[in-house]
């Protein structure tokens, strides 16, 4: 006799979820994941290719992740190892079309399977475009995905995000003549995969983690800030130990969140954007040159204000928002794009060998 234990385990495509903005504005869709209400900050991405990184990527962590390409589903989910980290962290996810029988070698199982094991709701809401527009024009906003029961509006911004997804203990991974301190703020995984290609030793540490506190030495050559969700402002800590980084001139490079951190270490400032940039495909010309590289993108805050001493080192071709600085004589550095892309283009892949040459 066969027992099934979770009802939401089984195929049902005929229930009927809501997604409903702060502004009232609502859509009706198909749900093809978890079964249960979740709210957080809606926001877009236009990549085409990419939704199991995207989902582990801990950037999304609290928001509802809409994506415009059309098409989903379709190469299913491949094996833990090559997700972004070990679990989904978007929300909740809307999609135009969902694509239950994927055809890929490297498929273990069904988008919807997924998100129902990790009990992330999804709707197919067939009008994407209709939704993206109206973000775009209104700018990021809250949302909620319903079921039966309602639920209140959740902001993410007004929490520190990074402390629920750094990790809690210190990790060493590789061997090499030099050694790299990670401040994981969230890292998607491909950080350490690129720092570790390169032959060096990496000490992934929580956002926290008091790297030049007298009471636990660590040896290190250079220091990486990762990507990571929410606002930057809130980490605090982090700030801190960056500050101290740079008064003894070691050398950092922050990636996207990395970025903000940096600035804001060194007495720039950031600012919320409108809708963010995520994609694979956001143009982004180096300072002083008719260089423009295809980058990997997913941020919802950026640069203002270049701290002191610092000069604009990449800016976006779209809407000329800065996306990356460097210091004119000292090795700190850092992009708002991901050099690791994961998933995109690796044309920026460089940084992370131009950076490694600054440490000595
Ligand atoms: N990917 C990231 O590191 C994002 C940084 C920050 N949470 C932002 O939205 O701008």
């Amino acid at each position: 006799m066969q027992t099934i234990t979770d009802p939401q385990l089984v195929e049902d495509r005929t229930i009927y979820g809501t997604l409903i903005l702060e502004d009232g504005t609502q859509f009706e869709g198909k749900s093809f994941g978890y079964r249960q209400a979740q709210a957080g900050e809606v926001v877009f991405s236009t990549g085409m290719v990419g939704y199991p990184e995207a989902l582990t990527d801990a950037s999304f962590e609290g928001q509802l992740l809409v994506l415009t390409y059309p098409l989903i589903g379709n190469y299913g989910v491949p094996e833990q190892a090559l997700w972004e980290d070990e679990r989904i962290h978007v929300s909740g996810l809307i999609v135009s079309n969902y694509i239950d029988t994927p055809s890929h070698a490297q498929s273990t199982m069904t988008l919807a399977t997924w998100l129902k094991q990790q009990k992330v709701p999804a709707l197919e809401i067939k009008d994407t475009r209709r939704l993206t527009q109206h973000i775009r024009q209104h700018g990021a906003m809250l949302g909620k995905i319903v079921f039966e029961q309602d639920i209140p509006f959740y902001n993410p911004d007004q929490e520190n995000q990074i402390a629920r997804v750094s990790t809690k203990k210190l990790v060493r991974a590789g061997k090499g003549n030099k050694t790299i301190a990670l401040i994981d703020c969230g890292a998607k995984r491909n950080i350490v995969r690129s720092l570790l290609k390169r032959n060096v030793e990496v000490i992934t540490v929580p956002w926290d983690y008091a790297l030049f506190a007298p009471e636990q030495p660590l040896h290190f050559d250079g220091i990486v800030i990762s990507n990571g969700p929410g606002n930057p402002k809130y980490a605090t800590a982090t700030i801190n130990t960056i500050r101290t980084a740079l008064e003894h001139n070691v050398p950092t490079l922050g990636v996207c969140m990395g970025n903000q951190l940096l600035t804001l270490a060194a007495g720039g400032d950031t600012y919320k954007m409108k809708f963010g940039h995520r994609s694979q495909n956001q143009p982004c010309v180096m300072n002083g040159t008719q260089r423009c590289y295809i980058t990997t993108q997913n941020h919802g805050y950026a640069v203002g204000d270049i701290p002191e001493g610092f000069a604009p080192w990449f800016s976006n071709a779209n809407d000329e928002t800065n996306e990356g600085i460097k210091h004119i004589s000292k090795p700190f550095m850092s992009v708002q794009f991901h050099p690791e892309a994961a998933p995109g283009p690796v044309d920026t892949e460089w940084v992370f060998d131009y950076f490694l040459e600054k440490i000595r």
